[in-house]
């Protein structure tokens, strides 16, 4: 029985594929849940296991542990019944369009509808399907075949055949991976403007970076399991600069300069707000000579310094102990590293440590701790 209030509930989940000869685990314990009229980006490296976990939640496979409500279905050893009513409900984006050339845009449209809503006359379901292709800035191609349309307006069709339905949930494997910058971008506002009107949730795969700021919230998935999203984040910038140091040193040289140099000069007066972080960003546009892309980097990487030094006055709530342990632990085996803890060294470290907010009784401990 379906206990859950979400569109998506997900709780220890686990999924192997099995052959004759051997089984693999590939989703190990996934626990979520998606909210009503939620945008949700899954990214995760080639193999994660992205694919399979939307298309569990799309009753596209069978739940062989845990929990796995969708639309108030419990899919965990749910008849082939339900699992078709599943489907009916939920809308689908695939990157491989799926149109059948031989019908017309608008027919191909219909055809998933009447599929969805079979009660639907064909009256009804042309009318809707033409408001629909309306809303997605295709109503010049109605009655075209799919083969005459480019790869953003394909992808487009895609967007109309799973909304027709108006489906509470949509399920979108990388909608943008074979469109360019602007189609890509043009398609995720679309989905996302349609989606907020009709408070549908979404669930989205992608690898593209550029569309990550369409989500509520991102879930990275990595080796089948959930991970925090620093860990993207952090794995993607990481990537980002190795890369940029192996191509280009001296721009990563000049870049980091830039970085470390405006952001000695901010905070000097002990102060970096928004205000004067667009005043820095504007200066830096006319001045600099950086190209637009590398005025962002280097605000990235100097705001990013900024925050951590100002990270116990910015919120009020600063670290944890055991995160300000860890920080003092850490900076104390860096400073080790080369044998002993110098002077200058032990002065840094309280000096960070103190800039950071930490208490001088947790100092304290870790110096005797040490000792
Ligand atoms: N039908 C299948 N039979 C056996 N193994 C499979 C099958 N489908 C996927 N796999 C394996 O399961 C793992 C997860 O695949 P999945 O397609 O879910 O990953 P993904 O994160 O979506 O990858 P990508 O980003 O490359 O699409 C991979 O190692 C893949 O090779």
């Amino acid at each position: 029985m379906a206990t859950s209030q979400h569109p998506v509930h997900v709780a220890g989940v686990s999924y192997s594929y099995r052959s004759d000869l051997s089984q693999r685990r590939v989703l190990h314990e996934v626990s979520l849940d998606i909210q009503t009229g939620e945008i949700v980006i899954l990214t995760g490296p080639s193999g994660s296991g992205k694919t399979t976990l939307i298309t569990l939640m799309g009753a596209l496979r069978a739940c062989q542990s845990g929990e796995l409500e969708v639309l108030g279905h419990q899919l965990h050893g749910a008849p082939q019944r339900r699992l078709t009513e599943v489907r009916r409900q939920v809308g689908y984006i695939f990157q491989q369009h799926n149109l059948l050339d031989c019908l017309s845009v608008a027919e191909n449209v219909v055809m998933s509808l009447q599929l969805a809503e079979p009660r639907l006359s064909r009256k009804e379901a042309r009318e809707r399907v033409a408001r629909v292709l309306g809303e997605v800035g295709l109503e010049e191609h109605i009655d075209k075949s799919p083969a005459a349309l480019s790869g953003g307006q394909k992808q487009r069709v895609g967007i109309a055949r799973a909304l027709a339905a108006r489906p509470q949930l949509i399920l979108a494997d990388e909608p943008t991976a074979s469109l360019d910058k602007d189609s890509g971008r043009n398609v995720i506002e679309l989905i996302q403007r349609l989606c907020r009107e009709e408070g549908t949730s979404v669930v989205l795969v992608t690898h593209d970076n550029r569309i990550l700021d369409a989500a509520d919230r991102i879930l990275h998935l990595d080796d089948g399991e959930i991970q925090p999203v620093s860990h993207a984040v952090a794995s993607s910038a990481s990537r980002l600069l190795r890369l940029l140091d192996r191509h280009d040193p001296a721009a990563a040289r000049y870049l980091s300069a830039f970085a470390s140099a405006l952001t000695r000069v901010a905070m000097a007066d002990a102060h970096f707000d928004e205000v004067e972080a667009r005043v820095i960003r504007d200066i830096l546009n006319q001045q600099s000579g950086l190209a637009g892309s590398e005025v962002d980097l280097v605000m990235e990487l100097a705001q990013s310094q900024v925050r951590a030094r100002f990270a116990a006055s910015a919120d009020g709530e600063g670290f944890s102990e055991t995160q300000c342990q860890r920080f003092v632990d850490a900076m104390y085996a860096v400073a080790e590293a080369d044998g002993a803890i110098g002077v200058e060294e032990e002065a840094e470290i309280l000096a960070v440590a103190r800039e950071l907010g930490f208490s001088e009784t947790l100092l304290a401990h870790r110096r005797e701790a040490r000792a």
